[in-house]
């Protein structure tokens, strides 16, 4: 009997998006997935060598970088964030859009904006310092981030950091928390993440895996 394939999905927004098109290349959870009172982590589908494991968005990273995963499904923020050498991330799903963006009080100019009075040393909040940090450098910049997990957009408010940089879909959040978007940093979607070693020594399973996911999203867009 081989290995089972481990196949990380993550258990917050995307997942709703990432269920259909996982069942379009053939793979559909056990019904104990489904089971809310479940406290199981990893479940079997209808392939009997696929088991999958539901995880925080930025563990399934952590757990394909490390080869404990051999495929997951991950939003472009998060493979940004981590620069892991090991990740390939090979299909654009095409799911999860959203966008990563510098934001500031309602009124206030982006940092740096003007040259004489402008900052060379600015506060953010974010989930993503080491995206966030290079971004910065490249404006000329020096960012000190200081990393939150989530509700950053009341950092701002509290003296916690001038600026914040997070997700940003309809601009809902940062309206109703009196902040502006100042610049977009990048595009977010969803991924197709592979274990680069996987990739190569499991030859006969993973490569036809993420060709059937390059299908399915050119069928959908098709
Ligand atoms: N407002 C949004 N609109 C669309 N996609 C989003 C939005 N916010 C996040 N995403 C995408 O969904 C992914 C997971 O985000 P989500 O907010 O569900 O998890 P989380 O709460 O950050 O996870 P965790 O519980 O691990 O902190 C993000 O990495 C991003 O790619
Ligand atoms: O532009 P909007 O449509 O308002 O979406 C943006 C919000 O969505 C995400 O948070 P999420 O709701 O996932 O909660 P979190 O702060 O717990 O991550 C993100 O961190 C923003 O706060």
């Amino acid at each position: 009997m081989p290995e089972p394939i481990i196949f990380a999905i993550p258990k917050g927004r995307i997942l709703d998006e990432a269920l259909p098109l996982l069942a379009r290349v053939g793979i559909e959870p056990s019904a104990e997935f489904f089971d809310k009172k479940s406290r199981a982590l990893v479940f079997g589908t209808n392939r009997p060598h696929i088991s999958l494991i539901r995880v925080r968005a930025f563990d399934v990273a952590t757990f394909v970088a490390h080869g404990a995963a051999q495929l997951g499904i991950v939003g472009s923020d998060v493979v940004d964030e981590f620069d892991y050498s090991e990740l390939y991330a090979p299909v654009d799903l095409g799911i999860g859009h959203c966008r990563l963006s510098l934001a500031g009080p309602e009124g206030s100019a982006p940092p740096g904006a003007n040259e004489l009075g402008g900052e060379s040393h600015i506060r953010v909040a974010t989930k993503y310092p080491a995206t966030t940090r290079r971004w910065f450098e490249a404006q000329g910049i020096q960012a000190e981030c200081i990393k939150l997990n989530g509700a950053m957009e009341i950092a701002p408010k509290l003296g916690l950091a001038s600026h914040i940089v997070d997700l940003v879909s309809t601009g809902r959040t940062l309206v109703e928390n009196a902040l502006a978007e100042q610049t977009i940093i990048s595009e977010v979607s969803a991924r197709l993440i592979v274990n680069r070693a996987a990739f190569k020594l499991r030859s006969a399973e993973v490569p036809a895996l993420v060709e059937k996911f390059r299908q399915a999203v050119g069928d959908a867009a098709a």
